[in-house]
């Protein structure tokens, strides 16, 4: 395989992919699954829990196996791979992501939520310090207008971070939209910028290929879609349409298409496809980790769960409020009851 990438993909399945099954990858899976990507050359895999380093709680979920254990089992099986790490100031702290590099993560992805970039400079600084690449990932971002996307973006780079994300946490952007995103971060940064698609309303291909067109050139994608809500690009299938549009990706189409179908789909509790709750994850701007967390609340109250998840959107309801989705059940549940009587 070649090493020529116009694109740079960063596999997520072992990341983002846990909030799908509620955290419970074993090592062996990530093994597994990490020596075959690292095989088919694929240049960065993330493993960490779903929410980041440290996520592993009663608010987002408790993981099988300690993540650090994750962490050092896959980068001990790639050759060429970086394994990268996702943190969120707040809930992954500076000793966790010193631990994470000294275990052999190789990039930090340093998330915070659109609008608040701001507590992200340690953090950057801190993996920088240590040598990683560093990525500042900016979640929910089609809850801020371009200008602000924009003027968080250059807070980030100002920290140091080598790329920029524009996140689109909820699968909930329009392609005109990350046209937009994309165009002014190109016209405003200097470093690299890159994309991470949910697939709620089965726009994640067609926005990655926008915000490649308008120059991203670092893309995320979750192999057969082992992704939080309906999944991310879904790698193979990405791997595939660019090698058809000419643009290099350095992946091994069908040692990936092996991956996803002998080691991944048997991962998965059922196959993802765009449920009415995950579609509702798109509709309404929700964050797509919230979707396991909505139906617990609703099967708890016996309520339908696209009535937490609208008004979750209505609220505008961010990461880190997990604890919103039990009270936001509990208030349609007594509010039944209250018409009921
Ligand atoms: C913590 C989130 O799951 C990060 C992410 O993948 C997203 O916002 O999307
Ligand atoms: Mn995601």
């Amino acid at each position: 395989m070649t090493n020529e990438r116009d694109v740079l993909i960063t596999e997520v399945a072992l990341r983002d992919g846990s909030h799908a099954i509620r955290h419970q990858f074993t090592v062996k899976q990530v093994t597994d699954v990490a020596k075959a990507l690292d095989e088919a050359n694929v240049p960065f895999i993330e493993v960490s829990h779903g929410d980041g380093l440290g996520g592993s709680s009663l608010q987002y979920g408790f993981s099988l196996t300690n993540e650090l254990e994750l962490i050092e089992a896959a980068a001990s099986v790639v050759k060429q791979a970086k394994i990268a790490v996702l943190l969120l100031p707040g809930i992954g702290t500076m000793p966790d992501l010193k631990q994470a590099a000294k275990l052999g993560a190789k990039m930090a992805r340093i998330a915070t939520h659109v609008t608040e970039a701001d507590v992200s400079p340690q953090h950057i600084a801190l993996a920088k310090d240590l040598g990683l690449e560093t990525v500042g990932f900016l979640m929910m971002s089609h809850m801020a207008p371009t200008e602000k996307l924009v003027e968080q973006a250059k807070l980030m780079e100002s920290y140091g971070a080598d790329t920029v994300y524009v996140v689109d946490s909820a699968g909930a952007l329009l392609p005109y939209q990350v046209k937009e995103r994309i165009r002014a971060l190109k016209d405003s940064l200097k470093i690299n910028v890159g994309f991470h698609a949910h697939n709620n309303l089965s726009l994640a291909m067609a926005n990655t290929l926008v915000a490649i067109e308008e120059g991203a050139t670092r893309i995320d994608g979750s192999i057969r879609c082992l992704g939080a809500g309906a999944g991310n690009t879904q790698t193979e299938v990405l791997v595939a349409v660019l090698d058809k549009l000419g643009i290099k990706t350095g992946i091994d189409i069908y040692k990936m298409m092996d991956i996803a179908e002998e080691l991944v789909a048997p991962i998965l509790e059922k196959p993802q496809e765009i449920t009415k709750d995950s579609l509702v994850l798109g509709y309404a701007g929700v964050y797509s980790s919230f979707l396991l967390h909505a139906q617990k609340a609703a099967q708890r109250f016996g309520i339908d769960s696209r009535d937490i998840l609208l008004e979750l959107g209505n609220r505008k309801v961010v990461g880190g409020q997990e604890d919103m989705i039990m009270d936001v059940a509990a208030e349609i549940s007594n509010r039944g009851l209250v018409h009921e009587h």
